[in-house]
């Protein structure tokens, strides 16, 4: 569908609209009085989410991001499916799997009783998916912006064969100052770190509240429905929910890191962190035919306890 086309048939007048973004990409601009959000039909991904009163994004996308047909956008929600991390088939293939390069289809948008917005978006397999991964599946975004932020990926097994997957919710969360921040939640968790200067297999327990003065890179397991990331120099405290999801991701590439990534500023790793909502390593989900999976996440931002 082209633009005329998605806003004849989903538009919401002074609420959701379709318009042209960076890169020709199709974004859809949502301001329904409870927030304002910016989401794109490129890899169905939420790029920024501001709810009313909120001085700033609750996401952060880089200035040096990319848009483009079978491009990554470094910021927002990525969604990261059928694999995420290393391709476990042929581990050389580009992490995080296809599924943030593909362009959706719009389903639905609806407004939801309490005000809030609601987008749900179609994915389906097709030659160029079964030449990278060879099964039958719809996937389904779903994305309500309101008082908070929900995100929830479903997959279907359309064929007749089980598979399995791993999958996430790559959310980058903009941040005021590493040396300021607090991950609150995993305390006791083990991980997996995945660190550049790390051994091979190397694992850790994290003791008290994770915080960020380094590169880190952690795949934590045994992970608590609720996390908390406690922001002083923003004054705010971001609350993450998941849901069927045990599993979660800590990144921050810090500075050497940053600058070997062409899409990130070299200061960026002062401006964000990402908590990502993943079933990964020991979590991977099996879907029987016809059957299917969720992973979900919901984000609020609250006032940062004194
Ligand atoms: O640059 P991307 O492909 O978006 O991946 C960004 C990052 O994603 C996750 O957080 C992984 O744990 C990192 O190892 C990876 O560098």
């Amino acid at each position: 569908m082209d633009l005329d086309a998605l806003n004849a048939a989903f538009a919401r007048p002074d609420v959701l609209r379709f318009v042209e973004g960076r890169g020709g990409l199709i974004w859809i601009e949502i301001d329904n009085g409870l927030a304002r959000a910016t989401l794109t039909t490129h890899g169905a991904q939420v790029l920024s989410y501001r709810p009313a009163g909120a001085r700033d994004d609750l996401l952060f996308v880089s200035e040096c991001a990319t848009y483009g047909p079978e491009q990554e956008i470094k910021g927002g929600v990525p969604i990261c499916w059928p694999w995420f991390g290393r391709d476990p088939a042929i581990p050389e293939r580009q992490i995080h799997g296809f599924a943030r390069l593909r362009e959706w289809s719009v389903l639905a948008c609806e407004t939801r009783p309490d005000g809030a917005t609601w987008v749900r978006f179609g994915l389906a397999d097709d030659a160029a998916t079964h030449a990278l991964w060879p099964h039958y599946f719809n996937l389904w975004v779903e994305v309500t912006v309101g008082a908070t932020l929900t995100v929830t990926l479903t997959t279907r097994n359309a064929g007749d064969e089980p598979f399995a997957i791993t999958q996430g919710l790559h959310a980058y969360f903009k941040i005021g100052d590493p040396a300021q921040l607090q991950v609150h939640g995993l305390d006791g968790c083990r991980y997996l770190d995945k660190a550049t200067d790390a051994p091979a297999d190397a694992v850790g327990v994290q003791s008290g509240a994770l915080v960020v003065a380094a590169e880190v890179n952690r795949i934590y397991e045994g992970v608590p429905p609720r996390l908390v990331i406690d922001d002083a120099a923003l004054n705010r405290r971001i609350q993450l929910d998941s849901q069927h999801s045990r599993t979660c991701v800590v990144w921050n590439p810090w500075r050497a890191g940053a600058q070997a990534l062409p899409d990130l500023d070299v200061e960026d790793y002062r401006r964000f962190v990402c908590v990502e909502t993943v079933n990964a390593a020991s979590e991977v989900i099996w879907i029987a035919p016809q059957q299917a999976a969720q992973i979900g996440a919901e984000y609020r931002i609250v006032a940062l306890e004194s």
